[in-house]
């Protein structure tokens, strides 16, 4: 069993279709819990306010982290209609699929003394993570950083422009893509 996130590689991780698979950790309560706390032990002393995290996987662990740090969690949703009644504040972006979403938050959910960590199980092209600061930031609200599992912007020339980001792991650090 792990005992830290660095101990997962080779036991908990899969590749499909190019893409870092992360579901078996969530069965292993010793991993998940592992993965939890390596997920905000850098962001323990940033006087973090709320996590959001993008449906689904960040929901999952965005609300492990948001209790792991006593806040509450601010869910960003990707359908229209998910919040009935509530001002909504949206961001459109296009995924590693080259997928265009509209990302959703609820308005009332932020505001100008929130202090925001974003959670998600892997970062490709950082682009709904860069939507997610902006809506953040369009609810005066200060963006403090994005923790994720997998971090396949590593290395790529936009790095820089995603310096917020960290990641528990590479994705040189885990095993070869199956052919
Ligand atoms: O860096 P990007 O290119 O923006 O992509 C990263 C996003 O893609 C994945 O979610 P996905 O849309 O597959 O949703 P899921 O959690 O429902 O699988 C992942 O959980 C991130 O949210």
């Amino acid at each position: 069993m792990p005992s830290t996130a660095r101990d997962l590689t080779l036991e908990h991780f899969r590749w499909i279709g190019g893409h870092a698979d992360v579901w078996a950790i969530f069965r292993d309560a010793k991993a998940l819990a592992a993965v939890v706390a390596a997920l905000v032990e850098p962001f323990r002393d940033e006087q973090i306010t709320a996590v959001c995290g993008i449906e689904s996987r960040g929901f999952l662990l965005g609300g492990a982290a948001a209790v792991e740090l006593g806040v509450g969690f601010v869910p960003i949703r990707k359908g229209e209609g998910l919040f009935p009644g509530d001002k909504v504040v949206r961001q459109s972006s296009a995924d590693y699929r080259r997928l265009r979403h509209t990302l959703r938050l609820q308005r009332s959910s932020l505001g100008p003394g929130d202090r925001v960590l974003m959670v998600d199980d892997w970062i490709e092209t950082g682009s709904q993570a860069a939507a997610v600061r902006s809506m953040v930031e369009e609810c005066g609200s200060t963006w403090v950083g994005c923790s994720v599992i997998v971090d396949q912007l590593t290395g790529a020339p936009k790095k820089n422009a995603f310096s917020t980001i960290r990641g528990l792991l590479t994705a040189q650090e885990l095993p070869p893509c199956e052919s």
